[in-house]
């Protein structure tokens, strides 16, 4: 099918890859310097574009593709707040969107297997739950879409947890005197945070493609589940299978109703 790539970053890179090697065509790319060629007769030839920008420029990008009739997947994070705006604009213009925070489908089953052990966990209330995520330097928003979107699981299926908050973010290539410093900090933060609230930690390292940590502690035990990605390689599969997927379709779709479609 033909693909277009918005966002030729990390993420429109290894998309590009996999799509090429699923035997796609990739007829438009367009990034921060050619947001023109959304005008382009390639763009508009497009069965599906695959979105992977920044917090700020993914929802008119989004609202863009769709008014050039362009089913849209959008791995972009951190737009939440305008994300009922974004979905009303594609619904008027007819078209398609798929937006996820995370497309590998190990994160799918991670979230599925966390949302059944907080579940557990409201029968239990002597366990407390904490959430960390690690990624890369480079990363513009903080907890990751995908830790808020484990954290709304978590929340729907324990009732006494009502909510998340953000524990801050701590820096790992920072000197060790500013380790400290942040530490004291989440610290102070931490002991600040209600009990029916669950406390959500950033860590930023090196070149981490993304490690999500659910914890459940009680005084005598832990239970603790990971999901590590290797590489960026499962979040470009996954997002060309949504392509894939919602290229013949209209109107506003979950990850979930993909997974559960295809799995
Ligand atoms: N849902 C998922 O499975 C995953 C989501 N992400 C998210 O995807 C986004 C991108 O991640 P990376 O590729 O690692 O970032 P990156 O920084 O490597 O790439 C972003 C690209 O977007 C381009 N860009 C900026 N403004 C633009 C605009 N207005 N139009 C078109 N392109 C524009 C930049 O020039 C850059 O090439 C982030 O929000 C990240 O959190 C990342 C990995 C997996
Ligand atoms: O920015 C990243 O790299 C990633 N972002 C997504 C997120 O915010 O959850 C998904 C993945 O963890 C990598």
């Amino acid at each position: 099918m033909r693909i277009a790539i918005i966002g030729y970053g990390k993420m429109g890179h290894a998309i590009e890859r996999i799509a090429l090697e699923r035997g796609h065509e990739i007829v438009s790319v367009i990034d921060a310097g050619n947001t023109d060629s959304f005008d382009s007769e390639e763009f508009a030839s497009a069965e599906a574009a695959i979105e992977f920008t920044t917090p700020s420029t993914a929802p008119a990008n989004i609202m863009r593709a769709a008014s050039k009739g362009v089913p849209v997947v959008c791995g972009s994070t951190g737009w939440a707040e305008r994300r009922a705006e974004v979905e009303k604009a594609v619904l008027d213009a007819g078209g398609a969107l798929l937006a996820s925070s995370n497309f590998s489908i190990g994160v799918h089953v991670f979230n599925n297997i966390s949302r059944r052990l907080a579940h557990i966990m409201g029968k239990l209330p002597q366990y407390t739950p904490h959430l960390a995520e690690t990624h890369h330097i480079h990363k513009l928003d903080h907890p990751s879409g995908t830790a808020i979107t484990i954290a709304e699981g978590i929340i729907d299926e324990c009732p006494r947890i009502s909510g998340w908050e953000d524990e801050g973010i701590l820096w790992m290539n920072a000197t060790e005197q500013e380790q400290e410093k942040m530490t004291a900090d989440i610290a102070r933060r931490a002991k600040e945070i209600p009990s029916d609230k669950l406390p959500v930690l950033a860590l930023r390292k090196d070149e981490v493609p993304g490690i999500h940590v659910v914890s459940w502690e009680s005084p005598v035990d832990a239970i603790t589940i990971t999901h590590s990605a290797k590489s960026r390689d499962g979040f470009a599969l996954g997002a060309v299978m949504a392509a894939e997927w919602i290229a013949s379709r209209k109107g506003i779709y979950t990850i979930d109703q993909m997974m559960d479609d295809i799995l």
